[in-house]
C-alpha cells in the first residue's frame, strides 16, 4: 500500500504527482498553473507545490498527522485515489509503475459488468466478491487489508464527549408533528417519561440530554409499543437516540447480555448504514449509551481487516453495525446468525432502498434466519423520504407501521442559512479561497460531486495554504478516518468531501457547509447542507449554483428555500422558470413527500402521480 512511491495522477488538464526522496519530478499542472510537487523541492513549474498534503502515515495504523509543509520527501504526501498511482487519459509525465489509467482499470467502471454501485464503495456487482481481504484468500491477486483502527478510548470524558444544543433547541417544540398510522401511542415529555432503567438514564445525562427532541418524543413510545416505524425528521435532530435508547431498554429490560462462547454469534439488533464512517458514528453512539451494561454493541464495515472485526464478534455481540457489503460479508461466513434479531434498523433509510442499496437490503431480510418482517420490528429513519421510496419501504415492515414526520418531509434544516452564489465553471475555485479566506478557520465542508475533483480541490487549498484534508471513496480507509479525525480536531478546519460524506456525519462545530458543486438530487443537498446547524445550533450553506450544470435544480431550490422560510433569489427564479426546465428536458425527479405516501394513495383529491426513481448522480463516487 505504501511505498509506491512514483505514484501520479494526470488529469485531462494536467498531472498530479507524488515522489520521494527528492527525485521526483512529478507535477500537477492544471489549465492556469502547475503545481510541481517533488519530495526534494525539485518541482517544475510556475508554482512551487510546498504545501504537501498528507492524511496519510507512514505506519499502516499509525496517526500520523497531516504535514504541511511537507518539502522534505517524506512519504504520505497528498495522494489522492487510495493512495495507488493514477493516471488519467493523458499519460504525461508518469513515472514507474504506481500509476493505473482509469480508463482500463477492470476493477473500475469496466469491471462491474453493470452492476449499479453505491456512494461508498460497499455495493458490488452480483457474483463479484466484495472484500478485498477475502478475495485475497481466494487469488490473491489483491492486497490483503490489514488496518485496524486505533483502540477506543474507555475513559468515561472520551465516550461521552458531546458538543451544547445551540439556542434554537427548544424551538424543536414548536415544529409540526405527524403521526399517521392507527393507534399511534402518546408521546413522551420527558426522558422520565420513557422510565428507562438506571444505567440508561445515567448515560443519557452524561451525553448532555436534558430532554428529548420531538423525532425522540414519538419514536420512543412507538418503538416500546412494539410498532414499526417510518420516521422522518430533519437532520441533526436526534434520530439516532430515537432508535438506540428504546431498543436498549427492551434488550436490558429483556436481561440480555453478550456472551463469547460461542463461535456463531447471533445479535439482537441489526443496524445498517450506507457508509463506514457514519456506521462508525451510530456504532460509538450505541457505545456510549450501553456503558456500564452488559449489552455488547460491535461494527463492522469494509476497508478494515476482517479477521479484526471476526475477533470482535466474537467476544460477543447483541447489536450488530454494519455497512451492508461487510455485513452480509459476516453472515455468509457464518460468523453471525439472524435468528434471534428482533430490530433491524435501517438509518438513512431512503438511501438504504434506493437502486444502489436496495438489493443488499433484499438479501438481507431474505437471508437464513432471518425472521419475517411479522416476527421482527423494523425501523426506518431519515431526513429525506421520497414517495417512491416510502412505497418500496412499505415491502419490509408490517402493514400497521406508523409513519412519524417532524416537521417538513424532506426539508432542510431551518437553522443553517441558505445562500447562493452564482457562478461559471471557471470562477469557482477563485470564489471558494475567497470565501474560505474570509471565513478563516471556521470548520467548513465543502463538497464536490467527484472523488478526482476532491483531491483536485483539496491539493489547491493546501497549495494555498489553507489547512485542509479530504475524504472519498478512493481513499484508503486509514486515510478517510485519519481525514475526519483531523477535521474533528480543527486540526484541518476545511474538508473537502464528496457524496461519501453527505449523510449522517455528526461533527461538532461545523460552522459552514459550501457546495462547490451542487449535487444532481434535493435530498442530497439537503442531508449535505445538514452537516451544519445540528441539535439547535445555527449554521451556513453557501452554493455555488452554475446556470449551465445546476439549472435543472432550480425548482427544488426554491421549494426547499420556501419551506425554509429562506429567502428566494430572483435570479433562481428565474433560471427556474426559463430554459430547459420548463420544458420537460429535465431528467425526471422525485416528488417531495409532504407526508405519509399512504395518506396520497387513499385521498380522493389526489392527482399526484408516482415519478420514477431520480436517476442515479453523474458522479464517479456512484460508478467506479
Ligand atoms: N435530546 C437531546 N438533547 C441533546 N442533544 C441531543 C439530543 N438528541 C440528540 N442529541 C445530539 O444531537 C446531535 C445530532 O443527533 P443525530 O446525529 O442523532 O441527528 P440525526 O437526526 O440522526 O441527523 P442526520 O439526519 O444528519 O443523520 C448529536 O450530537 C446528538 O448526540
Amino acid at each position: 500500500m505504501e511505498g509506491t512511491d512514483t505514484d501520479s495522477l494526470n488529469t485531462d488538464n494536467g498531472e498530479f504527482g507524488r515522489g520521494c526522496g527528492g527525485r521526483s519530478r512529478d507535477s500537477w499542472n492544471t489549465d492556469n498553473s502547475e503545481f510541481g510537487r517533488g519530495c526534494g523541492g525539485r518541482s517544475r513549474g510556475r508554482r512551487d507545490f510546498k504545501s504537501s498534503f498528507s492524511a496519510a502515515g507512514g505506519e499502516e495504523n499509525g496517526n500520523n498527522g497531516i504535514n504541511w509543509n511537507n518539502t522534505e520527501g517524506e512519504r504520505g504526501g497528498f495522494r489522492g485515489r487510495g493512495g495507488r498511482g493514477f493516471r488519467g487519459e493523458s499519460r504525461r509525465g508518469s513515472r514507474g509503475g504506481g500509476g493505473f489509467r482509469q480508463g482500463g482499470d477492470q476493477s473500475g467502471r469496466e469491471g462491474f459488468g453493470g452492476g449499479y454501485r453505491g456512494k461508498d464503495e460497499e455495493i458490488f456487482a452480483k457474483g463479484e466478491n466484495k472484500d478485498p481481504e477475502k478475495k485475497d484468500l481466494t487469488d490473491g491477486d489483491k492486497p490483503k487489508v490489514t488496518y485496524i483502527p486505533p483502540t477506543l478510548p474507555e475513559d468515561e470524558d472520551s465516550i461521552f464527549a458531546h458538543y451544547e444544543t445551540g439556542i434554537n433547541f427548544d424551538k424543536y417544540d414548536d415544529i409540526m408533528v405527524d403521526v399517521s398510522g392507527t393507534n399511534p401511542p402518546q408521546a413522551i415529555t420527558s426522558f422520565d417519561e420513557a422510565a428507562l432503567c438506571e444505567s440508561l438514564i445515567k448515560n443519557v445525562r452524561k451525553s448532555g440530554y436534558v430532554k428529548p427532541t420531538p423525532v425522540q418524543k414519538h419514536g420512543i413510545p412507538a418503538i416500546f409499543a412494539g410498532r414499526d416505524l417510518m420516521a422522518c425528521a430533519q437532520t441533526g435532530s436526534g434520530k439516532t437516540a430515537a432508535f438506540l435508547l428504546p431498543i436498549l431498554q427492551q434488550l436490558m429490560a429483556d436481561g440480555v447480555a453478550a456472551s463469547c462462547f460461542s463461535e456463531l454469534q447471533e445479535p439482537e439488533v441489526v443496524i445498517v448504514a450506507p457508509t463506514r464512517e457514519l456506521i462508525n458514528q451510530i456504532y460509538l453512539e450505541a457505545r456510549k449509551f450501553a456503558f456500564g451494561t452488559c449489552v455488547r454493541p460491535v461494527v463492522v464495515y469494509g476497508g478494515v481487516s476482517i479477521g479484526h472485526q471476526i475477533r470482535e464478534i466474537s467476544r460477543g455481540c447483541n447489536i450488530l453495525c454494519g455497512t451492508p457489503g461487510r455485513l452480509m460479508d459476516m453472515i455468509g461466513r457464518g460468523k453471525v446468525g439472524l435468528s434471534k434479531v428482533r430490530y433491524l434498523v435501517l438509518d438513512e433509510a431512503d438511501r438504504m432502498l434506493d437502486m444502489g442499496f436496495e438489493p443488499d437490503m433484499r438479501r438481507l431480510v431474505d437471508s437464513p434466519g432471518m425472521p419475517s418482517k411479522e416476527n421482527r420490528q423494523t425501523l426506518m429513519f431519515s431526513a429525506t423520504y421520497p414517495e417512491d421510496i416510502q412505497r418500496m419501504a412499505a415491502d419490509f415492515l408490517k402493514m400497521d407501521y406508523l409513519f412519524l414526520a417532524v416537521g417538513v418531509v424532506g426539508g432542510a434544516c431551518s437553522d443553517v442559512e441558505q445562500t447562493f452564489i452564482q457562478v461559471s465553471k471557471f470562477s469557482k475555485r477563485e470564489q471558494l479561497l475567497d470565501l474560505l479566506i474570509a471565513t478563516g478557520m471556521e470548520r467548513t465542508m465543502v463538497f464536490v460531486e467527484t472523488k478526482r475533483q476532491a483531491d483536485f480541490i483539496a491539493a489547491f487549498l493546501c497549495q494555498e495554504k489553507v489547512p485542509t484534508t479530504s475524504i472519498h471513496g478512493d481513499r484508503e480507509q486509514r486515510e478517510r478516518e485519519q481525514a475526519l479525525a483531523d477535521f474533528r480536531s480543527g486540526k484541518c478546519p476545511v474538508l473537502v468531501a464528496t457524496s461519501v460524506a453527505a449523510r449522517g456525519l455528526d461533527i461538532p462545530d461545523v460552522q459552514h457547509v459550501v457546495n462547490f458543486d451542487l449535487p444532481n438530487s434535493i435530498d442530497e443537498y439537503v442531508h449535505r447542507i445538514g452537516r451544519t446547524g445540528r441539535c439547535g445550533n445555527l449554521g451556513r450553506a453557501v452554493s455555488f449554483f452554475d446556470p449551465d450544470a445546476d439549472g435543472q435544480l432550480a425548482r427544488a431550490l426554491i421549494t426547499v428555500l420556501s419551506k425554509a422560510q429562506q429567502e428566494v433569489p430572483s435570479w433562481l427564479e428565474e433560471s427556474a422558470f426559463s430554459g430547459p426546465s420548463i420544458t420537460g428536458f429535465n431528467p425526471p425527479r422525485r416528488n417531495f413527500a409532504s407526508t405519509d405516501a399512504r395518506k396520497r394513495e387513499f385521498s380522493q383529491d389526489n392527482n399526484v402521480k408516482s415519478q420514477p426513481p431520480a436517476p442515479p448522480a453523474a458522479d464517479d463516487e456512484e460508478w467506479e
